[in-house]
């Protein structure tokens, strides 16, 4: 069993995903930035307001590093701007979450906790600027996505199944 990393957009549902693979597989998971945030003792957003983007990408540039050369045989989950990590292909297989800007923004709002699912991702508090980095992403993680996965209108369940069934079809 390769690693699989699951990359795209902010809230595009990589954790979501990532727990029902959990549920029927035998692969453990694990996430980037829950990594970070236990590293560092504090939420991702505290780390933005107090020591800024820049110390966010080193620590993920730390944790890339520790996953290429320590990490098998596992689900990695990965904040939205991880996939620009130069090592990323030697990590494992690359799996992309795939979505309209407007669907992923339309799921998070629909949440209950909506508020607080926004504000604990500081590059979607303004909209005009987090769709800028959309389209400026998107063609990005196309190419580097070894696997392409449509989440529009997919339950998390089937997103894991179609997941788990692509994975085996690419070994
Ligand atoms: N397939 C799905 N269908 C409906 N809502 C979803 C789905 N996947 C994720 N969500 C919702 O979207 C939001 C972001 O999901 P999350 O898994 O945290 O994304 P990411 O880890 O990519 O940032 C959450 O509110 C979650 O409940
Ligand atoms: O897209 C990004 O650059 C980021 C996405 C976030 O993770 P999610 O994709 O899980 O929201 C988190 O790593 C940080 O706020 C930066």
């Amino acid at each position: 069993m390769k690693n699989i990393i699951l990359i795209g957009f902010m809230g595009v549902g990589k954790g979501s995903v990532a727990r029902e693979v959990i549920k029927h597989s035998e692969y453990i998971a694990i996430d980037t930035d829950d990594m970070i945030e236990s590293m560092e003792n504090k939420k991702i957003k505290k780390i933005f307001q107090e020591d800024g983007e820049k110390h966010f990408r080193a620590l993920e540039k730390k944790v890339a590093h520790w996953l290429q050369t320590s990490v098998k045989n596992t689900l990695i989950s990965t904040g939205g701007g991880f996939y620009k990590q130069k090592n990323i292909k030697d990590i494992g297989l690359i799996v992309l979450l795939d979505s309209p800007f407007e669907n992923i923004i339309k799921r998070i709002k629909e949440h209950p906790n909506a508020v607080k699912k926004i504000k604990k991702r500081p590059l979607l508090n303004d909209m005009k600027l987090a769709e800028e980095l959309y389209d400026e992403r998107r063609p990005e993680y196309l190419e580097m996505a070894d696997i392409v996965i449509d989440v529009t209108n997919k339950s998390a369940y089937d997103c894991a199944k179609e997941l788990l069934r692509k994975v085996k079809k690419h070994a």
